[in-house]
């Protein structure tokens, strides 16, 4: 489904996080969602999950303004620990299997085995990179349109990002799903992205095709950012 952010604000107290955003996302494409730290990547994601509202500006997901009630259109992985921690691995996946109907226990059992998670295992006893497995398993086994993942990969040994990210691609529904994923990793996905966004100090300060940037320019998305974020930097120093 497609996703419509217009002119998008969000002010926490007197401070702007997000600075007039448009973005039009559409199905069947991965979009990363890049910037440096603070710069308002997990605030756009949270406005397009309907957990934090804009002060101006409109979102909508195929045409539905996104209220709290789109959480069965998106799923979202959040960069928080979102789990009860009494729980087993197991009674977790019963735990979203009941609160979203969507979610497909099969492939969250074959998902399980891939990130070799013990499902009788404690949460609270889980490493957090296995917490990290975890919340992707959680997030890839419901069948949404939408699909938001913030930091997916933190807290995973860069061995293991390495094998996730190459069959992350097999997980996601490619004629129905639109993806964003918000991150540092820029190396790591670059082979996933068809685009890529550059969000600095709220603002979208650069959108391109991964593909143009390899066969046009040459060059990586890092170096892209990099490039980028120097122009900003040298913007910055001259006022
Ligand atoms: N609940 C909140 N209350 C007040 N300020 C907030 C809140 N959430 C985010 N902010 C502020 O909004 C700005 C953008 O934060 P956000 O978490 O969206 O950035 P980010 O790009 O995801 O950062 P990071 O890469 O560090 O995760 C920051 O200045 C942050 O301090």
């Amino acid at each position: 489904m497609t996703v419509e952010l217009q002119n998008v604000w969000k002010k926490y107290g007197g401070q702007t996080s997000v600075k007039d955003v448009s973005l039009h996302l559409e199905p069947g494409k991965i979009y990363g969602l890049i910037g440096p730290n603070g710069s308002g990547k997990s605030t756009t994601l949270k406005m397009m999950t309907g957990l934090v509202y804009p002060n101006a500006g409109e979102i909508t997901i195929s045409g539905e303004r996104v209220t709290r009630r789109i959480c069965s259109k998106v799923a979202y992985l959040t960069e928080l620990d979102m789990f009860y921690h009494a729980f087993t691995v197991e009674k977790m996946m019963a735990f979203y299997a009941s609160q979203f109907s969507d979610f497909d226990v099969e492939k969250a059992h074959v998902l399980l085995k891939e990130m070799k998670l013990d499902p009788k295992k404690k949460i609270k006893k889980l490493s957090k990179g296995n917490r990290g497995r975890l919340k992707l398993v959680l997030a890839l086994s419901r069948k949404t349109p939408v699909l938001l993942l913030d930091e997916p990969f933190s807290g995973l040994d860069p061995m293991v990002r390495e094998s996730i990210v190459k069959s992350l691609i097999s997980y996601i529904d490619f004629d129905e799903q639109t993806v964003v994923i918000a991150t540092h990793e820029i190396d790591e996905i670059e082979p996933l992205l068809d685009e890529v966004i550059i969000i600095f100090e709220g603002e979208v300060v650069g959108q391109t095709h991964v593909e143009n940037l390899r066969e046009e320019e040459g060059i990586s998305v890092l170096e892209w950012f990099k490039s980028i974020m120097a122009q900003k930097e040298r913007k910055v120093e001259d006022v």
